[in-house]
């Protein structure tokens, strides 16, 4: 719902396909899920540094860093997710409307969140990456210990241990951590992109 009344949109003299062709690229969003542990970060990161290489304009939205920033308002209630979500899908549509590429890296766990984030752009512009790894094997990683604060009671409704993780019911990607490796699955993303006409 929006608060304000009397707004009036305004248009821009460059448009989104302006900044495409400048660009020499499509944009769109390159939605990453997944549990805490998952991925998710060390796959957009790797990700993000090819698709550099290959002049391809991108920029990274990581939950650990926009919850010190843009969402540090926020805590990890079912309310407070859905509304970091729903920031984030914002952010990244302007993102597209600025010709980039943004890789997001959320949990997300809500499917209710992630289908409004998918309808806030046009259809070929969300690319939903579900980064696969079963909750064992995150917390086998634990690369921030925080499976071991959870299960020691100190962490309350994390996700996977006592709090819900919907995995995603037609991904475009899926990224199977325990088939996959890093490299091969950013291999397997460009290809998507490149089979797709992105790139
Ligand atoms: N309770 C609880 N549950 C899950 N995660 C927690 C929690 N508390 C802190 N953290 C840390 O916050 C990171 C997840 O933030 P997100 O913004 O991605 O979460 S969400 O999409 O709003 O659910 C997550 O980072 P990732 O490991 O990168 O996923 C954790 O480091
Ligand atoms: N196939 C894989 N893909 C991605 N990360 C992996 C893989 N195998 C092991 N890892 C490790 O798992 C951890 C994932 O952490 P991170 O990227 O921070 O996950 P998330 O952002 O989903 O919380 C890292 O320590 C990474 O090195």
């Amino acid at each position: 719902m929006t608060k304000a009344t009397n707004l009036i949109w305004h248009e821009s003299e460059v448009s989104k396909s302006d900044r495409r062709e400048l660009k020499r690229h499509k944009s769109a969003i390159l939605w990453f899920t997944g549990l805490s542990g998952s991925g998710k970060s060390t796959i957009s990161s790797a990700l993000e540094k090819e698709l550099y290489i290959h002049g391809i304009h991108t920029y990274r939205l990581d939950g650990d860093n926009i919850r010190q920033g843009l969402n540090k308002d926020l805590g990890f209630s079912p309310e407070d997710r859905t509304e970091n979500i729903r920031r984030i899908g914002e952010v990244s549509k302007l993102m597209v409307d600025a010709g980039l590429f943004a890789l997001t890296a959320f949990i997300s766990p809500y499917q209710g969140d992630r289908t409004l984030v998918r309808e806030l752009v046009e259809p070929d512009e969300f690319i939903e990456i579900y980064v696969k790894a079963s909750v064992e094997t995150c917390e086998e990683r634990d690369p921030k210990g925080l499976y071991k604060k959870a299960r020691a009671g100190e962490i309350k409704g994390f996700t996977g241990i006592d709090a819900p993780y919907e995995e995603p019911a037609h991904p475009e990607i899926t990224i199977d951590t325990n088939v996959l490796n890093v490299e091969e699955a950013v291999e397997a993303i460009v290809d998507y992109l490149k089979e797709n006409h992105y790139l």
